[in-house]
Parts: structure tokens; C-alpha cells; sequence
């Protein structure tokens, strides 16, 4: 039976079955390669207003924890699955993800071909589309017309030019606590860290706080003032929704983080926005990169690490050799693409020469993914804790 509809811009259509909440969602459509982690891609802030379709047939099989949550809520527009677990099986689990998908109100649709679709969206790239069920899909009894359905579908918002951050971050400030081994709260951090929030996984905060690092986090909309205010050792851009080419504010802030030379480290969103910072430019991938296996190589030693991604943008430098920050005729001194995509040579990290400042396009923080790239933690706490921020001289 019939009783969902997927439409895509491009008018393709897939009938399928209402799969959690009955109604309408509009967004963009991109697919997740995660064999695991459903709960943690349906949480991730950076997938907020995109439909996800997740190209592991079954879905569902371990239920909904209250553990495994990025955040609050689930952020995912729409949810898009073929073949739906029946019954869950987890000790942990506490609820059917069915149930949990329609509590929170998210639509979604399941029964469908999810393999052609994939491919469907590999070819053609990802593209605006809409879920339709219940009263948005019928009109008087009837199915209403596609072209009725596309229409809706083409009056929604672009991913492209999309400013999103301030739409997932926190309203206020919080403090994660630095961790002794022994998982208490440590009286005298190992360095603290002010983590602007542009759609924060918990998992990195966490990481921090593992490794002894204090972390307030702040608001997408703060200021220099409000960053300098937590005294911090290093400051840390998250990941979150939207096209970074629209994210002014936080490319300001960024700028004024790298001219007091304050340790920096970015992920995902975070590595888009030092690239933007430097005077690099970001673009659109075809169907970008969203799943928990992408193999990506370590210029620096030469590892390759098998690393969690869900990114759609990337940053435009030069893969070989250092090149010169752009900005503002090179202020910000020598780059290099420090960490590369072995599927298709995106740049996945970047790494300043002159400055304090490293990123990666990438989700070392792992949830869900493999754990191959936590040393980059380690990294950051190394930098922070070998420099004096306030060293106007004590360029790393
Ligand atoms: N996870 C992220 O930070 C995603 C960054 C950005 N919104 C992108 O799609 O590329």
C-alpha cells in the first residue's frame, strides 16, 4: 500500500509508506553510508534541513537509547530508509525508532528503493525533494496531482547560501567540565578552551574533557569579547548546518582568533570556515561525503585513517605543497592541505604554518565512526599546552 510519497526537484518520484510521523517535510536530500550510528546521524545539528536516506537497508534494529544522542532532538527534516526494523533488540534500547521518529514529529518514508535512489542523487547530485503523507498528500480523498507536490517542492529553500548556524546553537553558554583518569572533575584543568557552537556534536566537548581540556561553550553569535572572556588556551569552531560561504560573523571572529595567534581547531563546518578565514574558498560537492568510512590519508605521516564524515561543502586549496594564505595579501603566512580524501582528493584538513590553526573536514570526535583520527585531540592540546597564548611572538 501506498501511502508516502518522495519527490524530488528533478520530478522523479518513489511511493513508499508513511515511516514515523504523517505530514509534509521539505529539504535536501543526501544519503548516509553508515552501516551503524543511525541515532547519531538523526541527532547531528549539521543535519538540519536535509532529508537523509540512509543506504543501510535495515534500520532500526537496536531501537532509540538515551545514551547514544548528539543532541537534544533529532535534527534530520525528513528520514528516508528501505526496509524498517520490526521489532528492536538492544538491552539499551528504550524505545522503537518508529515511535521516537513520530514523538519528535519527524517525517519520514519507508518501502522505497533506497539503492536507485542513491544513485539517482551520485548522478544528478543532491537536490531539493519533498515527503508527502496523510492530508498533505491527499486532497478530497484523492492523491493530489506530482506537479502539485513538486511545486512545493521547488518554492523550498537552497542548501547553497544558507546561513544555519544560528538556527541549531545554544541560546546560552554551558561549561563542560574538565576530567581526571578517573572520570571525576579535575580541580586545575590542563587548558581551557572557549568552543563556539555552530551546531556542536556532545561527543566533542566530551573528548575535550577527557583529555583534562575545560570547555565553555559559546553561542554562534559570539564576539572576540565574549571568547576572551573565558580566558581561553584555544578556541575551537564546531560543525554545523548550512554553506560556510554565508557564515560572515563567524569568519570575522575567526580572523580576530587567528591575528592574537590563540591556538585554533576547527571540524567540519569549523574546518570550512579557517579555510574561509585564510582566504580560500568553499563549494559545493556533488553529493558530498556522509558516512562512517572514508578513507582519508594523513599528509604528515603518511597514515591512512578510516574516518566519520557529513560534510556537503569543502574547501578549495591547492593539494600539493604550501601555499600562501590568500587573505588580506598573505598575513596569515604559509598553508598546507594537511589531510586528503582518497576517494576523490577533497581537501579534508588543513593545517597553518605560520599561525596556530588546524582543521579537519572530518569527525574525529566519532559518533558514530571509526576512532582512527582521536589523536587529533591530542594534537590540539599539544598546541595549547606548548604555547602561551599570549605570546605575540610564539608562532607555532
Ligand atoms: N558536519 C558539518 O559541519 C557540515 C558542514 C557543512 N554544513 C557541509 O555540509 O559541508
Amino acid at each position: 500500500m501506498t501511502d508516502a510519497v518522495l519527490v524530488l526537484e528533478d520530478g522523479r518520484t518513489f511511493a513508499g509508506r508513511v515511516y514515523g510521523a504523517t505530514g509534509r517535510t521539505l529539504g535536501e536530500i543526501v544519503f548516509n553510508t553508515g552501516m551503524t550510528g543511525y541515532q547519531e546521524t538523526l541527532t547531528d545539528p549539521s543535519y538540519h534541513r536535509q532529508i537523509v536516506v540512509m543506504t543501510a537497508p535495515h534500520i532500526g534494529n537496536t531501537g532509540v537509547n538515551d545514551e547514544d544522542p548528539e543532541s537534544d532532538r533529532i535534527w534530520v527534516a525528513g528520514y528516508v530508509v528501505r526496509d524498517p526494523a520490526r521489532r528492536s533488540s538492544s538491552w539499551r534500547a528504550r524505545r522503537t525508532l518508529d515511535e521516537e521518529l513520530a514523538a519528535q514529529g519527524i517525517v519520514g518514508i519507508s518501502g522505497i528503493d533506497t539503492r536507485a535512489l542513491t544513485r539517482h542523487l551520485r548522478e544528478r547530485g543532491v537536490m531539493r525533494a519533498g515527503i508527502f503523507s496523510g492530508d498533505a498528500l491527499l486532497a478530497d480523498g484523492e492523491r493530489r496531482p506530482d506537479d502539485e507536490l513538486l511545486d512545493e517542492v521547488l518554492a523550498a529553500p537552497a542548501m547553497a547560501g544558507a546561513d544555519l548556524a544560528g538556527e541549531v546553537s545554544t541560546d546560552e553558554a554551558y561549561v563542560v567540565e574538565a576530567l581526571g583518569p578517573d572520570g571525576q572533575p579535575l580541580a586545575e584543568p590542563v587548558a581551557t578552551v572557549a568552543a563556539v557552537d555552530l551546531g556542536i556534536k556532545a561527543m566533542t566537548p566530551q573528548r575535550l574533557a577527557e583529555r583534562g581540556v575545560r570547555v565553555h561553550v559559546l553561542p554562534a553569535t559570539a564576539t572576540i569579547d565574549d571568547v576572551l572572556a573565558t580566558s581561553p588556551d584555544g578556541v575551537f569552531f564546531s560543525n554545523g548546518p548550512g554553506d560556510p560561504s554565508a557564515a560572515t560573523h563567524e569568519v570575522d571572529l575567526l580572523r580576530d582568533v587567528l591575528d592574537r595567534r590563540i591556538p585554533f581547531f576547527g571540524i567540519c563546518y569549523g574546518n570550512q570556515l579557517l579555510g574561509r578565514a585564510l582566504g580560500y574558498g568553499t563549494y559545493k560537492l556533488g553529493y558530498g561525503h556522509r558516512g562512517v568510512n572514508q578513507p582519508v590519508m594523513d599528509r604528515l605521516t603518511g597514515k591512512v585513517e578510516i574516518t566519520a564524515h557529513n560534510h556537503g561543502f569543502a574547501v578549495d586549496a591547492p593539494l600539493d605543497g604550501e601555499s600562501t594564505a590568500p587573505h588580506d595579501g598573505g598575513r596569515y603566512g604559509r598553508v598546507v592541505v594537511s589531510h586528503v580524501d582518497l576517494n576523490d582528493d577533497v581537501v579534508e584538513g588543513l593545517r597553518a604554518l605560520d599561525l596556530p590553526a588546524f582543521s579537519v573536514q572530518y569527525h574525529p570526535e566519532a559518533a558514530a565512526g571509526p576512532h582512527d583520527a582521536a589523536y587529533l585531540f591530542d594534537r590540539f592540546v599539544e598546541l595549547m599546552t606548548a604555547q602561551n597564548p599570549n605570546d605575540e611572538k610564539g608562532a607555532a
